[in-house]
C-alpha cells in the first residue's frame, strides 16, 4: 500500500482506520489477561518492526480498527498488505518512525470544581500541612464553596478544557470523581456535568460519586454517613436509573479526620449494593486500617497508601485489589512514597492516577509517570503497565480497555520516537512527542509535523 491519508464517505468502507507502517506497537499484554500482578508488570508485550532479509525498508507493523471502533487485527505491513487494500479504510494514519501504545488511563481524579488554591501551595510551601489547611477550614471547603457559587454550565466548560488536556497528553480514560459538592444537590449537580461530558465528549469517563470527600461545615461525620447512606445514595441511583447520570464507582475520603474506617465501610458497602465499584482513599496521611478493610470488601481499587500496613499488603494482593499510586499528590506534599518494591514483590496489581484536583493541578500523565518512574522506584514497564492495563483494572475497565489486543476498543496514541520509553523518558515533552491520540477508533489529535 503507498503512503496516503484517505477519508471519504463515511460507513462506506469496511474498516475505520488503518494505522501502519509503525515502529513498535506496544500491546502491554497479547494473551487476554486482564491484570498484571505484582512482577508480571516487569515484561510487556511489544511488538517490534523488522528488517527482512535482502529488505532495504523496514517492515513496519499495522493496527486495523473496525466500524465499532475495536480493534480488528494488529500485524506486519507486509501480512496485511495481503488482507486489505487503501480502498477498505475511511482514514490511514501513517506511523513511519513512531510507537503505537494503548491510550493512557488516568486512574484517579476530582476534575469537577471551580476557583484555585495557589495561595494554598505557597502556604504549604511555606510549611503548613494539608490536614493544617483542612482543619482552617481551607482546603476541599474551600473548593466546596467555590464549587457551589459556579453555573453547571461554568463547570461544564472548565471540565471540558480539562479533560483537553488530558487528551492531548494522551489519557483517553480517566476516572473522574464528584466530591466538592457534599450535599446532594450540589453532588447531583457535579455528577450531572460529568454525565455531560461522558455523553459528548470523546473520551471515556469511568464517573465516581465521591460525596463522603469531607465532612460537611457543621454537620459531624456520624450525620454524614447516615444521610450518604440513608438518602443521598439512593438519589443517585434514581438519577442513574432514569438516565439522567452514570456512576461507575463509589468512594470515601477514609483518614484520621475524615472519615474512619467503620464509615467508610457503611458507605462502600451501600454503593456495592447498587452494583458501584468500591474505589477509595485510605491510609494517605495516616494508617488507620483502610487498605485491610478495603480488601475484606472486594473493593475493586484503593487510592493513595502511602501508609499502608505489611497487613495490608498482604490483603490486597489476596484480594486482588489494585493500588492506586498517586505520586504527583505524594511528591507534592513530600509525604513518604508508598512501599511500592514491597507491593510489587507481594504480588500486588499497582495502577497510577494523576490525583489531579485543586491540591495537586496535573493534568498529564507522562508527567505522573515520570514521577511514578523516580520518586517511587518503578521501572518504565511497571509504569506503563500500571497507566494501562491495570489502571483499567481498577476501573474494572480491563475486558475492553488497557492493552492493544484484538476485540478491544481501539484507544491508541502515536509517539513520534524510536521507542516508547520516550515518552517517560523527556520529561514535560508529552505534547511535542505524541503525534496522534485515537479514541475508540477515531483520531482525536493529529499533531501537524514542524
Ligand atoms: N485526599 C483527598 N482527596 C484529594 C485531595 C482533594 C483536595 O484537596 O481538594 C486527593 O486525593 O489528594
Ligand atoms: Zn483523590
Amino acid at each position: 500500500m503507498a503512503d496516503s491519508t484517505s477519508s471519504t464517505t463515511a460507513y462506506s468502507k469496511p474498516f475505520k482506520l488503518l494505522v501502519r507502517s509503525a515502529e513498535q506497537v506496544v500491546q502491554v499484554v497479547n494473551n487476554g489477561a486482564k491484570v498484571l500482578r505484582g512482577n508480571e508488570m516487569k515484561s510487556l508485550a511489544v511488538l517490534e518492526s523488522r528488517l527482512p532479509k535482502d529488505a532495504n525498508r523496514r517492515d513496519g507493523l499495522s493496527v486495523v480498527v473496525d466500524r465499532t471502533g475495536n480493534i480488528h487485527d494488529i500485524g506486519y505491513d507486509s501480512d496485511l498488505d495481503g488482507k486489505y487494500t487503501e480502498q477498505d479504510f475511511d482514514h490511514i494514519v501513517d506511523a513511519t518512525g513512531q510507537c503505537v501504545i494503548p491510550g493512557l488511563i488516568d486512574g484517579h481524579t476530582h476534575p469537577v470544581w471551580a476557583g484555585d488554591r495557589v495561595n494554598e501551595f505557597s502556604m504549604k510551601l511555606a510549611g503548613a500541612t494539608y490536614m493544617d489547611i483542612h482543619k482552617a477550614g481551607g482546603g476541599i471547603y474551600s473548593t466546596v464553596t467555590s464549587t457551589h457559587l459556579a453555573t453547571e454550565e461554568q463547570l461544564y466548560s472548565s471540565l471540558v478544557q480539562r479533560l483537553q488536556t488530558m487528551l492531548q497528553n494522551g489519557s483517553t480514560t480517566i476516572e473522574a470523581k464528584s466530591g466538592y459538592g457534599l450535599d446532594l444537590e450540589n453532588e447531583l449537580k457535579i455528577l450531572r456535568v460529568l454525565h455531560r461530558a461522558q455523553k459528548e465528549g470523546p473520551w471515556n469517563l469511568s464517573i465516581t460519586y465521591c460525596g463522603a470527600h469531607a465532612v460537611p461545615k457543621g454537620s459531624s461525620a456520624e450525620v454524614a454517613v447516615k444521610d450518604i447512606v440513608e438518602h443521598h445514595l439512593n438519589a443517585v441511583m434514581e438519577e442513574t436509573k432514569a438516565g439522567r447520570l452514570t456512576v461507575d464507582n463509589v468512594d470515601v475520603f477514609c483518614e484520621t479526620g475524615v472519615f474512619t474506617v467503620e464509615q467508610a465501610k457503611a458507605i462502600l458497602r451501600k454503593g456495592q449494593s447498587f452494583g458501584l465499584n468500591a474505589n477509595f482513599h485510605a491510609e494517605e496521611l495516616s494508617y488507620l486500617g483502610g487498605a485491610e478493610m478495603g480488601a475484606a470488601i472486594g473493593s475493586k481499587a484503593i487510592s493513595h497508601l502511602e501508609y499502608i500496613s505489611p497487613e495490608g499488603i498482604a490483603a490486597i494482593a489476596q484480594s486482588g485489589t489494585v493500588a492506586t499510586l498517586l505520586p504527583t499528590t505524594a511528591f507534592q506534599m513530600r509525604l513518604p512514597a508508598p512501599p511500592v518494591r514491597r507491593m510489587i514483590e507481594q504480588g500486588v496489581a499497582v495502577a497510577i492516577g494523576s490525583d489531579f484536583n485543586p491540591n495537586a493541578h496535573c493534568l498529564s500523565m507522562p508527567v505522573v509517570m515520570y514521577l511514578a518512574a523516580v520518586t517511587f522506584h518503578m521501572s518504565l514497564e511497571e509504569v506503563l503497565a500500571a497507566s494501562t492495563i491495570n489502571a483499567a483494572a481498577s476501573l474494572n475497565l480491563a475486558d475492553s480497555r488497557g492493552s492493544l489486543e484484538i476485540g478491544k476498543v481501539a484507544d491508541m496514541v502515536l509517539i513520534d520516537s524510536p521507542s516508547w520509553e520516550h515518552l517517560i523518558y523527556q520529561l514535560g515533552n508529552a505534547t511535542k512527542l505524541i503525534s496522534t491520540v485515537i479514541s475508540k477508533g477515531f483520531v482525536v489529535r493529529a499533531r501537524k509535523k514542524e
